[in-house]
């Protein structure tokens, strides 16, 4: 089936913050984190900019090929935000095509190509010198819709109280609902 963005998706251009402050890809309390920044775009469509900094190297001066995934994990993991839909990554398939050096913007791009049930399909590239320049990585995902249950029964207790006891992590948590 076709995706469908929902009617109360972030406007395009919105930027979308943080799911949490603690994520690896996107949160700011998180100090070697990708912190990596969305918006929303046209249809069921996200754009994300990563940094490649020092922390982040596999080789020297080179970003680590898990990092740049991780990067693609989460742009593709923002599209929640636009289906409104709780959904983490079953499958993830990655293509390296350029090295990516350290100081290096990395341009992202992720969209929805289908919804089938819980399975969500999607599809990312990051991009260097611009946001037209040369494709460096690119990605096909599969995600699998959730419900928050899904974080409570299986998150550690420590950080799900802490989680659950902050009203800006349940106002968030609550954005990624679907409400028919
Ligand atoms: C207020 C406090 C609470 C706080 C809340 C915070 C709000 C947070 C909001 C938003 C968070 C977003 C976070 C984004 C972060 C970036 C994204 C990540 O990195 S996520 C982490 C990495 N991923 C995992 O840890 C998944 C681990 N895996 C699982 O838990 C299960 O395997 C799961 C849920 C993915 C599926 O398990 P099943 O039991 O629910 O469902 P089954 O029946 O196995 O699969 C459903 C369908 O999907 C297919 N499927 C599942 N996995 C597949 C795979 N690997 N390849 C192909 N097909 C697969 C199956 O074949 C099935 O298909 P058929 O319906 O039969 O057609």
């Amino acid at each position: 089936m076709q995706p469908v963005r929902h009617p109360d998706a972030p406007a395009p251009g919105e930027l979308l913050g943080a799911h949490y402050g603690e994520c690896f890809g996107c949160g700011g309390d998180q100090p070697h984190g990708l912190h990596l920044e969305a918006r929303a775009g046209d249809g069921v469509g996200i754009t994300a900019e990563f940094t490649v900094r020092r922390a982040h190297q596999g080789a020297p001066g080179l970003a680590h090929g898990g990092v740049l995934t991780s990067a693609l994990d989460e742009t593709l993991g923002s599209l929640n935000w636009l289906l409104r839909t709780i959904a983490v990554t079953g499958r993830l398939e990655t293509d390296f095509v350029r090295p990516v050096p350290v100081g290096t913007v990395l341009h992202l791009e992720a969209r929805v190509t289908a919804v089938a049930g819980r399975k969500i399909y999607s599809t990312a590239t990051g991009r260097i010198g611009g946001p037209e320049g040369p494709v460096a990585v690119r990605a096909d995902a599969l995600f699998i819709e959730v419900k928050v249950d899904h974080f409570i029964d299986n998150g550690r207790p420590e950080e799900i109280r802490a989680a659950m006891s902050d009203p800006d992590q349940v106002r968030r948590a609550r954005a990624f609902e679907v409400n028919p």
